[in-house]
């Protein structure tokens, strides 16, 4: 990987303040050795903030979610980009998968997210990825270039300079089932090539990183992939010592 690496845990709704604490104590000890890559954790939303004043040693705080509104105002449990960066959120987790199969997120809002975030200053993770019945439909391209065509579009290219990209292919996510290499590096390559269509420059440069069972164990291969810069991290981000490994592969890939 030639670009700078990201490891970003995606805590989902996970965690409580006792737990948080001494999850962060463990990260952030290890933060010195995480000198060469972009270590980001996503916590639920009511605790970005505490979770943010133990943020230390460089370790970045990112929301899971926001609203795809363009101002604040009478939207009952919604949550404006503009507070996620006043509360010391630098990266906002734009289309998960499971925000768009519980939550009914379409490619249209995903792209209106993705706007907004970066309105609002955020960086956005923009997750992308097919399902099981999509893959072996022989559909994974097609969907992939679905997803990401639809914030092109919407966005521009030029927009990507500032943005990371995340392939997670939904089979993967809490199965324990890996992509291997070699699914992977080519949803990847496809995903940047799709990129290069519209600038080369800013395709060299985007990050694309890889989630879905990502583990200490199998990270070191992944993240040594040409166009794998990185990972978000599920269920082993909420483990110090499995998160603080998988942040260890990255920055010696
Ligand atoms: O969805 C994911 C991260 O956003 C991946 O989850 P797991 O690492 O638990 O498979």
């Amino acid at each position: 990987m030639s670009r700078r690496a990201m490891v970003a845990g995606n805590w989902k709704m996970n965690g409580s303040l006792a737990g948080n604490a001494s999850l962060l104590e463990g990260l952030v000890a290890a933060m010195p050795g995480h000198d060469r890559i972009d270590v980001v954790v996503c916590p639920p939303a009511c605790y970005l903030e505490s979770v943010g004043a133990l943020c230390d040693g460089g370790l970045l705080l990112g929301a899971q979610n926001l609203a795809d509104q363009g101002k604040p105002g009478a939207f009952t449990g919604e949550l404006f980009g503009g507070m996620l960066k006043d509360v010391g959120c630098s990266h906002v987790i734009v289309g998960h998968s499971e925000r768009r199969a519980l939550y009914g997120e379409t490619d249209e809002v995903v792209a209106a997210k993705f706007r907004l975030a970066q309105d609002n200053g955020l960086i956005p993770v923009l997750c992308l990825g097919e399902s099981l019945d999509e893959r072996e439909g022989g559909q994974t391209e097609t969907i992939l270039a679905r997803q990401l065509n639809a914030v092109i579009d919407h966005v521009g290219i030029a927009a990507f300079e500032t943005a990371v990209i995340a392939y997670e292919p939904v089979w993967a996510i809490g199965t324990g089932k890996t992509a291997s290499p070699e699914q992977a590096q080519s949803a990847h390559a496809f995903l940047r090539a799709q990129l290069a269509g519209r600038d080369a420059r800013i395709a060299a440069l985007v990050r694309i990183l890889y989630g879905g069972s990502v583990k200490p164990d199998n990270a070191n291969e992944l993240f040594g992939l040409e166009d794998v810069d990185g990972g978000l991290i599920g269920g082993a981000s909420l483990k110090a010592a499995d998160f603080n490994a998988i942040c260890a592969a990255a920055q010696s890939a």
